[in-house]
């Protein structure tokens, strides 16, 4: 099971988005509507709101009059969170009810306006925005749905600001044109992306081998490992130490291989053991397998856990290590040595882009992780001396 949440301000085109989707088989959970059903006319929701509003919030023939309503609650903060008290915890409530009885192959879209607005994002497997400009949402609004302006402003000042959307958007849609382009890119999301996602979490599958292609620095690695890591801390809960993004693409200004390494630090691999099930269904299958990482000088070899990103758009490695190995921390060491001393930095950059020029036909990246080994395994030397003298400690 998928689950995608779909969101965007008032007026930006979910319901359109959403729609789409649907046609191509997702299942649909609409807010809107589930926040309609549990104040219809006999609910405890509807006779709450009355308590809360009065009287006047009714209509003629006793059910909600949306419009007045609309005009008390949204005219103040604290009117809105009452409103929002009453209705919120009941549409919580039934949604995990819609959620849980699902298929086990259900890609669910789940058409929620206050996604971001309530901290949710971690709980999805993909969030996916859809935008608008203001000014374009609101001549919608007015326009094509016969609301009242003023209103609209009042909900728009309600919720969340772009930049706080931006942050935890996997998927981007700008809906400022014709509604045919959005769809377009609609069709694309469900088959390239949604489809495979989702049949990767279900079966497990490991992602192909990929070519050591190096790509340029990109400043939102640091930014889509976060939501990776949100969404792990949730399945992990007190089971994670802590979650750290790692390896190449956590050290800004190094072109890297356009795979983002998280670690997971759990007190024993028995609470990875515990987690496994929980972690691939959240979005990151386990690899099969025993998986090791060597001592690096030192005797034996560190046995730990290996799970990959479900996702076919955002490769990532997690590794699930517990704190007693070297090589856990030499995870957190190795990027922090190189982001303090850029000097480093741009020498293993030389290194990894020779080495992937030499490689670039090999198809795995097998030969080109061996070669580059070398400088790797004596850098570890100078980023040990490096911490002796900082006193640097993960
Ligand atoms: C106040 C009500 C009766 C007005 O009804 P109306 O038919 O005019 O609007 P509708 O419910 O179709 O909502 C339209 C849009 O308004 C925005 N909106 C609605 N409620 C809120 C809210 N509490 N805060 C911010 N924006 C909101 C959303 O973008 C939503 O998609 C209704 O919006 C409501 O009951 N709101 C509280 C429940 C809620 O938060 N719903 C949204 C997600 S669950
Ligand atoms: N690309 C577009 N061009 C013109 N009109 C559009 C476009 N996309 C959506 N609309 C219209 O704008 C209005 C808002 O779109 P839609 O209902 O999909 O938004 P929404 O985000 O679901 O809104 P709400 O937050 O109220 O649920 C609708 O009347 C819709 O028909």
């Amino acid at each position: 099971m998928l689950r995608v949440g779909l969101t965007g301000g008032i007026g930006a085109g979910k319901s359109t988005v959403a729609n789409r989707l649907s046609e191509h088989g997702a299942v649909l959970i609409d807010s809107d509507k589930i926040a309609r059903e549990v104040v219809e006319p006999g609910t405890p929701g509807l006779a709450e709101l009355v308590e809360a509003f009065g009287e006047d919030i009714l209509a003629a023939d006793g059910a909600l009059d949306r419009a007045a309503l609309a005009a008390k609650a949204f005219a103040g903060e604290e009117s809105r969170k009452r409103l929002n008290s009453i209705v919120h915890p009941r549409v919580g409530a039934r949604t995990a009810e819609l959620m849980a009885a699902a298929a086990p192959d259900a890609i669910i879209v789940h058409d929620i306006p206050l996604l971001v607005e309530g901290g949710l994002a971690p709980m999805y497997h993909l969030v996916v925005m859809v935008d608008a400009p203001e000014e374009v949402r609101v001549r919608r609004l007015v326009e094509a749905r016969g609301m009242a302006e003023n209103d609209a402003r009042a909900r728009i000042k309600a919720q969340a600001t772009t930049d706080q959307r931006r942050a935890v958007a996997d998927v981007w849609f700008d809906n400022s044109g014709a509604p045919d382009i959005v769809l377009a890119e609609v069709d694309a999301l469900w088959a390239d992306r949604l489809t495979p996602f989702e049949a990767n979490v279900r079966l497990r599958k490991p992602r192909a081998p990929m070519s050591p292609k190096i790509a340029p620095y990109d400043e939102t690695w640091p930014v889509q490992a976060e939501r990776a890591l949100a969404r792990i801390r949730v399945v992990a809960g007190d089971n994670a130490v802590r979650v750290d993004h790692i390896g190449s693409t956590s050290v800004p200004g190094l072109p890297a291989k356009d795979i983002l390494d998280l670690q997971l630090t759990v007190s024993t691999l028995d609470k990875a053991d515990e987690l496994a099930d929980a972690l691939s269904d959240a979005g990151f299958p386990r690899a099969e397998g025993e998986w090791f990482d060597d001592a690096h000088g030192e005797e034996g070899t560190w046995p730990k856990r290996f799970h990959f990103g479900g996702d076919p758009r955002r490769p990532i490695n997690l590794h699930v290590r517990s704190r007693e190995t070297p090589a856990w921390r030499l995870a957190l060491l190795f990027p922090e040595w190189l982001r303090r001393n850029p000097d480093e930095r741009d020498a293993y950059a030389a290194v990894k882009n020779a080495m992937a020029a030499k490689h670039a036909g090999d198809g795995t990246v097998e030969r080109y992780t061996d070669e580059k080994q070398g400088w790797v395994d004596a850098a570890f030397t100078r980023a040990d001396a490096w911490a002796d003298s900082t006193g640097w400690t993960p």
